[in-house]
């Protein structure tokens, strides 16, 4: 049995921080949407009992750091499998970069090795499971749209934003979620308005979507890396309806719903920044 899995990559349409928690974790408020840009990957049974990882980016470690390594290495151990597996990634989310590329790979194969190995486990319990491996893997493995509290793992679905682009940017730099949460001081927070992010979602405004997004960590990451806010100033001076930085950066990603604008922004930021997107959110 040999099994092709879609990996996609996320956005966070808000982000809040509510408090510093004792486990060295933040108490967060996220409301994230799946988008359509997506790793691929092949998942092939080995006779032998052994993990292999392969994936023809230099960015990702082809070992046990691998997250889809270890969310098969966490299904062996749970479930006593004694069969390998071997993992290839196509990878096409930028990394590092606030899209949940890694996460969403470990949610792709949990879901993959789910069928595989016959294991039969539902959606809240590979999420369950996703949860020990990484913050935004419950997230990964429900996918759509949803409201992602605690550090992350308790997911709440929420309706699919109404239809337009999402233009994604990735400076050639890469961040580490650790050192920007790091970073954060409670007192300087400023709080996105995440009822009113949930109840534009709900009512289907694209107006009240742009005029929420928010995200807590976005001043963190601008002030240690000043050409994420130059990609912020420039997708809205070429005309994006709104602008913000996903997850801990440093991507940023813009807003368009006529087609008309969405090739000005697109070409403009293509002028001085490699890596370039245009997608929909997924649900369309
Ligand atoms: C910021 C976000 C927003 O979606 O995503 P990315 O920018 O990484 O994509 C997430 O909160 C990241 O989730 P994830 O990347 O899975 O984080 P983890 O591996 O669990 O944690 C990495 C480190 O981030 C910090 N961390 C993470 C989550 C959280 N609620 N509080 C934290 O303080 C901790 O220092 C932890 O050691
Ligand atoms: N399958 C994977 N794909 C990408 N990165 C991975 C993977 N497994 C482990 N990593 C490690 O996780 C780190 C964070 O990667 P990624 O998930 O792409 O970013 P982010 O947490 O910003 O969304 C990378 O620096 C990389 O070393």
């Amino acid at each position: 049995m040999r099994l092709l899995v879609k990996a996609p990559a996320k956005i966070n349409l808000s982000l809040d921080i509510l408090g510093k928690r004792s486990d060295g974790y933040h108490e967060i408020e996220m409301v994230m949407t799946t988008i359509d840009l997506a790793d691929r990957l092949e998942l092939v049974p080995l006779e032998e009992d052994r993990i292999e990882v392969t994936s023809q980016s230099r960015y990702v470690p082809d070992d046990q750091r691998n997250l889809a390594y270890q969310a098969a290495n966490l299904l062996k151990t749970k479930f006593q499998i004694q069969q390998g597996v071997k993992i290839s990634i196509d990878k096409a989310i930028p990394v590092a970069a606030g899209l949940a590329g890694g996460s969403s790979d470990a949610a792709a194969a949990l879901k993959g090795l789910n069928q595989i190995w016959g294991l039969h486990l539902s959606t809240n319990e590979l999420a369950q499971i996703g949860s020990e491996i990484g913050s935004d893997v419950s997230f990964c493995v429900h996918g759509g749209t949803a409201l992602a509290q605690g550090r992350g793992e308790k997911i709440s679905p929420l309706p699919t934003p109404p239809n337009c682009w999402v233009i994604l940017a990735k400076p050639e730099i890469g961040v580490s979620t650790a050192e920007i949460y790091k970073n954060v001081n409670m007192k300087n927070v400023v709080h996105p308005n995440t009822k009113a992010m949930i109840k534009a979602l709900k009512e289907q405004s694209y107006e009240g979507i742009c005029n929420h997004l928010g995200n807590a960590l976005e001043e963190v990451t601008l002030k240690m890396y000043p050409e994420v806010a130059l990609i912020k100033e420039q997708m809205e001076k070429f005309g994006a309806d709104a602008v913000l930085m996903s997850g801990s950066g440093p991507t940023v990603f813009g807003l368009v719903q006529h087609d008309s604008r969405l090739h000005r922004v697109y070409n403009g930021l293509r002028g001085f920044c490699s890596q370039v997107f245009a997608v929909r959110m997924l649900g369309h």
